[in-house]
């Protein structure tokens, strides 16, 4: 049925093309494969038969169209379940409709003008780590103050968690889980085997979880004693939804696994983002300028702006969608045919999985011309992007958090290029890491920083 598709090279008697995608970073392997063989090629790994895409039509089909017959492969995300739980990002069905309604009035414009507040302070704070730096000479790691940053934001919009115990508890719990999930997702047997990094993985999982409970309970017993007060954050939006009565253990349970979930997807996605717009501005003084210049005309005195002026930052959006495009942070996703599917004349039988591949979208040169360049005039004109753009992805499992990431970003990349200069360290490099999503630098981006005049 699949047949008229074609075929990946370099498939092997019983591995099938597993060997060939483990060669590299699978994403740039099959990236590779599309590149050489057309828009859409089938692959095969031992217990699976994939369909690789980077066709817009049938991308629009999978995740927004026929959306409805395709589920999650949440078998490809197993090694985050233990984690994340029936998150967001980890459910399907009934559960996800629920929750996903929840979570996106959570997102809505009104409490993205948190984030504006939320955001300026943390890159005023980031701003004493870079003076110190400046004073001393040494370079800094913009990735790793990046990561610093987007977690305090992302703690604080949830939790109202301030920026200490963010430092301190996040960092130390919670990092130490997700590095070791990305080693699992590779090397699945780590999550059986009695070594030293199952006990600690297993221990840090339960002190996060207990720390996550303590947070719940307490701000549960503060609602029930104010129960007039407006919603402060994320949590008080989930808890609000089960005020009138569906509290239980299970209800607790969700709650805290969409608080994992918010802090999993809303930190390392936005700082890779960040962290790759600064080193490609770094590499491209005049738009570096550019930048600076539009963010003057919004950042004009000590008051923080409203929301309408934030939106004007275009110039800082452009740059960091184009650094999207460019970087591909989410490569891939992956949905499975729940039921038997067609597309045009193409049969896809229940059980087939479809790889969405937004970067070979992002480096088709028919879609964008020149597409290793870094320009962000590309999203600067009237011509509209959406069916050629997608680090989001779009339709009705779309990131939710891509507007609150967005707003944080242009925020942090503006006043960080008002009050700075930047010189990179010669031995930055455009290097991926190559096995965890999302994709951040395969090396340290550092930097030597100097106050503006
Ligand atoms: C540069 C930043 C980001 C990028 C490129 C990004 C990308 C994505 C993508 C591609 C998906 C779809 C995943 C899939 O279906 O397999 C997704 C889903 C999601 N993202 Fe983001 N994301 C970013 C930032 C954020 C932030 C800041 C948050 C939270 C504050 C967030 C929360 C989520 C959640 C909860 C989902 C699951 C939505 C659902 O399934 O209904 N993301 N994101």
């Amino acid at each position: 049925m699949l047949d008229q598709v074609p075929q990946a090279p370099q498939k092997l008697p019983l591995v099938g093309h597993m060997a060939a995608l483990m060669a590299g970073a699978p994403w740039d392997v099959t990236e590779r494969w599309l590149r050489e063989r057309g828009p859409t090629v089938r692959l095969q790994i031992p217990g699976a038969s994939y369909l690789v895409t980077s066709d817009p039509e049938f991308i629009r089909h999978v995740i927004v169209g026929a959306a409805d017959n395709y589920v999650k492969d949440l078998r490809a995300m197993g090694a985050f379940l233990d984690i994340l739980g029936h998150g967001l990002l980890t459910s399907d069905g009934e559960l996800w409709k629920r929750q996903r309604a929840v979570l996106a009035r959570a997102f809505r414009i009104d409490a993205l003008r948190n984030v504006a507040e939320v955001s300026i302070r943390a890159v005023d704070r980031l701003g004493a780590v870079l003076d110190a730096h400046a004073r001393s000479g040494r370079p800094v790691d913009i990735g790793a103050q990046m990561r610093r940053l987007t977690l305090q934001v992302i703690a604080e919009a949830t939790l109202q968690m301030p920026p200490h115990q963010s430092d301190d508890v996040l960092p130390r719990l919670y990092e130490p889980l997700v590095e070791e999930a990305n080693k699992r997702v590779w090397q699945p047997y780590r999550g059986f085997l009695p070594t030293p990094a199952k006990f600690r993985y297993d221990r840090s999982l339960a002190q996060l979880d207990a720390f996550l409970l303590g947070k719940i309970r307490a701000r549960l017993q503060a609602r029930r004693a104010d129960p007039g007060a407006r919603p402060a954050d994320m949590l008080d939006m989930l808890l609000a939804n089960l005020d009138d009565g569906g509290w239980s253990e299970e209800s607790e349970r969700l709650v805290s696994d969409e608080l994992k979930t918010m802090l999993f997807a809303g930190h390392d996605t936005s700082s890779a983002m960040l962290t790759w717009t600064l080193h490609s501005l770094t590499q491209q003084p005049a738009e570096l300028e550019r930048l600076r210049a539009d963010a003057a005309l919004v950042f004009t005195g000590d008051g923080v702006p409203d929301y309408e002026q934030l939106k004007r930052l275009d110039f800082a959006g452009a740059c960091l969608k184009e650094a999207l495009r460019l970087y591909n942070i989410v490569p891939i996703v992956v949905r499975e045919a729940a039921v038997d599917d067609t597309f045009g004349a193409l049969v896809i039988p229940r059980g087939t999985k479809v790889m969405v591949h937004m970067q070979a979208l992002h480096k088709d040169p028919r879609h964008w011309p020149e597409p290793e360049a870094f320009r962000p005039d590309r999203f600067l004109g009237d011509e509209p992007v959406g069916h050629r753009w997608l680090p989001f992805i779009t339709g009705p499992r779309s990131c939710v958090g891509q507007h609150f990431s967005l707003l944080e970003a242009k925020i942090v990349l503006s006043r960080l290029a008002l009050r700075y200069d930047f010189t990179p360290v010669p031995a930055n490099s455009d290097a991926r890491h190559r096995y965890n999503i999302p994709v951040g630098p395969r090396a340290s981006i550092c930097m030597h920083v100097r106050p503006r005049e």
